[in-house]
């Protein structure tokens, strides 16, 4: 018997991410090969954006697939959410050369405490929330605390993005399959402080830090080149990562709703306190997955320059949580 249809809403579906990132959705490469999805489309009323969006459903239209049991165009997030069993909340400004992301808060920030509000009122009361506009674990933690009649749990940040460009990094110098990659953590926030940690990744089995054995690389190399390279794409682009970012959003809500078969992947989620972070900040963590929740990867040991590493990304998200308390 076929499934009955799940509701996912996308934010900002006629932007560049909406882009490659709705097709594959509906064609079940994000819930599974039999899971049939109606998708609830938010722009914002502005004839432009609401022109682009038809655009966009006329190809969907034209993809014919079997997958696809329905599609809503909105401008008003308290119709696209209406009980909505998936949210990706990508609509908002990407950044320019030259900019931090942090600096997109004081643009951005306003969207997720209004979205908050409006999956508070509306969405299914076991929607699975993934914030991607930038900066996203702040834009996260903003409309979890929208939403105080949601579990805060059902509010996660996107660091995957950050976690498929480690892996590519270390498959490059290791010279290995990017697959056999296990327990590769990031830590932190979605920004050039968040910290890459290899230390108890494994390819087939065998300690990465053993393979690479070289410090120096890992501090004056592979740390700046991960966390700096959606510069390095905007640099290259004129335009932030969008593919890339759509397929970690994919990969992000496959793994939490279908489960990681014990392997560690990378999610910005709300602390409890784990690794001594304080309660509620949207921070990445190593998690696995199973039956549609996620857990957190407990009891790893924390060293001198991991502890920097944590506390410096740390101090970052405390820093932009206080510098958005007036949008709470
Ligand atoms: N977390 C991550 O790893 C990544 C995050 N991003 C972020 O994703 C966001 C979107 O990027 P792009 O798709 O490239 O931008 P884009 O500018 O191509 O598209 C954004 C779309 O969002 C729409 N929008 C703006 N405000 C909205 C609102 N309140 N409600 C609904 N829709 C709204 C715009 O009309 C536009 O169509 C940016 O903030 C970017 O920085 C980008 C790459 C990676
Ligand atoms: O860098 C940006 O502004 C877009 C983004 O988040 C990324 O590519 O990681």
């Amino acid at each position: 018997m076929s499934k009955k249809p799940v509701r996912v809403a996308v934010t900002g579906a006629a932007g560049q991410i909406g882009y490659a990132l709705l097709f594959r959705i509906a064609s079940g490469e994000m819930l599974g090969k039999d899971q049939p999805v109606i998708l609830q489309l938010l722009e914002i009323p502005d004839e432009k954006a609401q022109n682009a969006l038809k655009g966009v459903i006329m190809e969907l239209e034209d993809c014919a697939f079997p997958l696809l049991a329905g599609i809503e165009a909105h401008s008003d997030p308290k119709t696209a959410f209406k009980d909505t069993d998936y949210a990706l909340l990508v609509g908002s400004r990407p950044r320019g050369p030259g900019m931090e992301r942090s600096e997109l808060l004081a643009i951005n920030g306003a969207i997720f405490t209004a979205q908050g509000k409006a999956l508070n009122e509306v969405a299914s009361r076991n929607v699975k929330v993934l914030v991607v506009g930038n900066p996203a674990n702040t834009n996260a933690y903003i409309a979890m605390k929208s939403a105080p009649d949601l579990p805060a749990k059902n509010f996660t940040a996107m660091l995957r993005l950050d976690h498929n460009r480690a892996a590519s990094q270390i498959a490059a110098k290791t010279g290995k399959a990017v697959a056999e990659i296990e327990k590769l953590a990031v830590w932190g926030n979605h920004s050039p402080t968040m910290y890459a940690d290899y230390r108890f990744a494994t390819i087939g089995g065998e300690s990465v830090k053993a393979m690479i054995n070289d410090e120096t690389w890992n501090r004056e190399t592979f740390l700046p080149t991960v966390g700096k390279r959606g510069a390095a794409i905007i640099a290259a682009r004129g335009l932030s990562s969008a593919a890339s970012a759509a397929n970690a959003a994919i990969d992000h809500m496959r793994d939490w709703a279908l489960g990681t078969n014990g392997k560690w992947v990378t999610m910005g989620i709300p602390s409890n306190g784990e690794y001594g972070i304080p309660k509620e900040v949207m921070f990445g963590y190593p998690v696995t997955c199973e039956n549609g929740e996620y857990k957190i990867v407990e009891g790893l040991e924390i060293d001198a320059f991991s502890q920097e590493c944590i506390k410096k990304t740390l101090d970052e998200l405390l820093g932009e949580q206080d510098g958005v308390k007036h949008l709470i």
